[in-house]
């Protein structure tokens, strides 16, 4: 039996499967999904077995030396997606199918250096010979710790064969496991032994005694840990498991990351909106028809309550649901109301959980302890073999596109995995893409509209305040006249406040008053971004930081002053102009903690604070009955970005900010201060009105030629120097004119608005075309034809529809 495998190598020379021979033993077990330890060159890889056939047109094939996994880790529809995407997508398959899969398992590598004959190495290289001592082998990252001119020796010592350089696989994959303790005789028995034992075994009685006084005692199997908490002795037990009266199994524990209690919540009765827009989900279910719908709602229409009764229809059915949701709206509220309807039925998947976590929820799924995951972008891929549904919350968020390969989106995948499964996938938003909206106008995909915040609570009222008219009249402070007084009012009220501070491009950058300098990274073309907490400037592309100096590097005067604002700076001046209110504080800074996200939403919740202030991470999912007043600092600090999506990103987030005042019984309002009052984003946004911000966006993607019109790939290449990065653009926009159509344009080659990143040069092309099928067959021969790799090479990314043209 011959199998092929796909080596974890994810560079292009290899994108193919090899064929090994599987030996005897293996032949029952093994199965097309599971991954294998090959011999692959002079190493030891980890491999995906994607077949498995009779024969292979090779002769000498090497075997497979082990299985690694006693279930498949990709199911074959998996295996096929995987080809899909790595096709669509212009990546390697083997990328496609890592990204599938829980990080530990895929193989850490460590490189080892073994001495092959001491002799020689001790006579030609003996610091070297000193360094491995007695040892017959080193970790290369400790060898090379030590000096980093050692390189040369060991080369040298490489090639000579003193030394070689072996790849080590280890699994990462490890299960927790716990002792639990059992009865392995009858309760008659254990009373006889009993008797027997004599009175100096008194620990030894005790334990017995414990088994034998209980009626259950058949069924009953506590941990090793409850019963030494119990006041039972480990020896003794230990003891009567010798004796075989007892026995004690390891038993695989599932992590559990959500170890609070978790009220139960019953479904509650839909309004007429909801219930209008659940019929249809339900119909396609019920017909195992393949639908997208497009399931547009108000901020506090009740979204979620539809997404929970459409996945208790498919938990009827004996179905499987994945919920996707943003990473950053994936909080514990978020969880609690899918675990509270649905309890152990559902795994959650995100950042936030260790590596280990995140295999036990991998695993709950694959083994079908739950039916329902509920996850960030790529708990896409839960390897469920039965759906019957899959949601995508906030589906305009622009996360749902991964930006390192495979550059998928988590829409696309939904579908093609939805239209396998012949199942609907539900996309909601209260600001849906320009993509989705304009499919459903097409009747690509079914509209449900939901107009009505529940129980016809108003949306708040908005008010837009002109900063510049505030900096006329001499308010230099980031807070307008009205956002305070309003602040201060709700301060009396004991009502709630949320701040929105966008970070991004509002970042704090140091700048010479004199002569205009701004300190950049040297090794990106970027500036540098002060961190007050640490006191030092920092790059953001790179994380190279350097120590805040008074002096301009350029023309040596003291006149070096910190620009724009951060919310450590606004929360500085708050409580510099309202010293009375509690302010907490959520941004990257003070959520990098493990449950730090958590808890300071908790505190906020039972209202140990007045004010909530906070980057993205705030915008979405809060839903506190207190807030009724929203601030947005400054709505247009993406309106000012190189990128097409300004204004619909702009638009979004002022929507979504606003959405989270006035949920429940008290009245909201929101106040959105502007360098741009006049901008239809910031209007359309303040008047709630989606369509007019659709209609008026369309009309300008039309006119330049931008998705949803056209689709976009955008190809970016790097390289160490400016001239080869230069030639390579060139012959890449050649290759392009050559072979695609004419109704296809190709722009570029140009130098991107970061033109250097980790010293490293940037050129891009861009293509925008309609229908391209010459598109996919040319990509991947640029993709083979330039992708150089390591440190020095020519790096070529490939980017379809991309989220930013950063
Ligand atoms: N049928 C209903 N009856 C009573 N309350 C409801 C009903 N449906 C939803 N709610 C409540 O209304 C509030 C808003 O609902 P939900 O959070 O689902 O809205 P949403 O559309 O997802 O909002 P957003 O897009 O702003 O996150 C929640 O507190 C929810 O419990
Ligand atoms: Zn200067
Ligand atoms: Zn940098």
């Amino acid at each position: 039996m011959i199998a092929e495998v796909y080596i974890d190598i994810p560079a292009n020379p290899v994108n193919k499967p090899f064929d090994y021979r599987v030996p005897e033993p293996y032949r029952d077990l093994l199965e097309p999904g599971m991954r294998v330890t090959v011999p692959f060159g002079r190493t030891r890889r980890l491999g995906f077995v994607t077949a498995l056939k009779e024969s292979s047109e090779f002769t000498r094939l090497k075997s497979i030396d082990a299985i690694e996994d006693h279930l498949p880790v990709l199911t074959t529809e998996l295996l096929e997606l995987g080809r899909w995407l790595a096709d669509t997508t212009v990546c390697a398959t083997v990328a496609a199918y890592q990204a599938m899969l829980p990080a530990v398992l895929k193989a850490d590598y460590k490189k080892v250096v073994k001495v092959e004959d001491p002799k020689q190495l001790k006579k030609q290289h003996p610091n070297l010979a000193g360094l491995f001592e007695s040892k017959g082998q080193l970790l290369w990252a400790e060898l090379v710790k030590n000096d980093v001119n050692l390189l040369t020796s060991i080369n040298h010592a490489l090639r000579k064969g003193s030394l070689s350089i072996h790849q080590l696989v280890r699994n990462q994959a490890t299960a927790k496991h716990v002792a639990v303790v059992s009865a392995s005789v009858s309760a008659e028995r254990m009373k006889l032994e009993y008797s027997q034992l004599s009175d100096r075994a008194k620990r030894q009685k005790e334990a017995l005694y414990y088994f034998i006084h209980r009626s259950d005692s058949a069924t009953f199997h506590p941990t090793m840990q409850a019963l030494t908490n119990e006041g039972l002795s480990r020896d003794a037990i230990l003891k009567l498991a010798e004796k075989e009266l007892l026995r004690i199994d390891q038993v695989e524990q599932f992590r559990n990351p959500y170890k609070r209690a978790i009220e139960h919540t019953e479904p509650l009765k839909l309004t007429d909106e909801q219930a209008n827009a659940l019929a249809p989900i339900l119909q396609s279910m019920d017909k195992n028809e393949h639908r997208v719908f497009l399931c547009h709602g108000v901020t506090g229409s009740g979204k979620t309550e539809i997404y929970l009764q459409s996945i208790q229809h498919v938990l009827e059915r004996k179905q499987q649901a994945i919920v996707l949701v943003p990473e950053i709206s994936l909080t514990p509220q978020m969880v609690v109301r899918f675990k509270g309807r649905f309890g152990d039925h559902v795994a959650v998947m995100h950042s936030g959980l260790s590596r280990g976590e995140k295999y036990d929820e991998w695993r709950k799924i694959r083994e079908e302890k739950v039916q329902v995951v509920v996850g960030a972008r790529s708990a896409i891929f839960a390897p469920f073999n039965n759906l019957g549904l899959i949601i995508i919350d906030e589906e305009h968020e622009s996360s749902y596109k991964q930006e390192d390969m495979p550059r998928y989106h988590a829409r696309d995948i939904a579908i093609h995995r939805a239209q396998d499964h012949q199942c609907p996938v539900v996309l909601g938003s209260a600001t849906p893409s320009l993509e989705s909206f304009a499919r459903a106008r097409k009747q690509v995909y079914t509209l449900l509209s939901l107009k009505q915040r529940v129980n016809h609570r108003p949306l708040p009222s908005v008010h837009i305040v002109d900063l510049r008219e505030e900096m006329r009249q001499g308010n230099h402070s980031v807070f307008s006249k009205e956002l305070l007084e309003k602040i201060k009012d709700r301060l009396q009220k004991k009502e709630q406040t949320v701040l929105f501070l966008n970070r991004r491009g509002y970042a704090t950058f140091v700048m010479c008053r004199s002569c205009g300098t701004v300190v950049e990274c040297p090794h990106c073309d970027i500036s540098l971004t002060y961190h007050r907490a640490q006191h030092l400037l920092k790059c953001h592309y790179c994380g190279y930081e350097q120590a805040v100096s008074d002096t301009c590097p350029t023309c040596g005067s003291d006149a070096m002053r910190f620009f724009g604002t951060g919310t450590q700076k606004v929360e500085a001046e708050l409580s510099r102009l309202i010293p009375e209110a509690r302010v907490i504080r959520m941004d990257v800074d003070t959520t990098r903690k493990k449950g730090s996200h958590e808890r300071l939403l908790r505190q906020f919740g039972e209202e140990k604070a007045d004010i909530l202030l906070g980057t993205q991470m705030i915008a979405k999912g809060l839903d506190f009955p207190k807030v009724t007043l929203v601030g947005v600092l400054a709505a247009d600090s993406l309106l000012h970005l190189a990128d097409f999506r300004a204004s619909e990103k702009t638009f979004q987030l002022v929507t979504q900010v606003a959405g989270r005042a006035g949920r429940h019984d008290l009245p909201g309002e929101v106040v959105i201060q502007s360098y741009s009052p006049d901008h239809y984003a910031v209007l359309d946004a303040a008047r709630h009105d989606y369509e007019s911000f659709y209609n008026q966006e369309m009309a300008l993607r039309r006119l330049g030629s931008y998705p949803p019109f056209y689709y976009l790939v955008l190809i970016c290449l790097t390289h160490p120097e400016p001239a080869k990065v230069a030639e390579a653009a060139e012959r890449i926009a050649l290759i392009l004119k050559k072979h695609l159509s004419d109704s296809s344009q190709i722009y570029g080659p140009v130098v991107p608005a970061v033109a250097k990143i980790k010293d490293r040069y940037r050129y891009q092309c861009m293509v925008k075309y309609k229908r391209e099928p010459a598109l996919l067959p040319v990509l991947h021969r640029i993709m083979q034809h330039f992708q150089e790799g390591g440190k020095n090479g020519l790096q070529v990314s490939i980017d379809l529809n991309p989220v930013a043209l950063m």
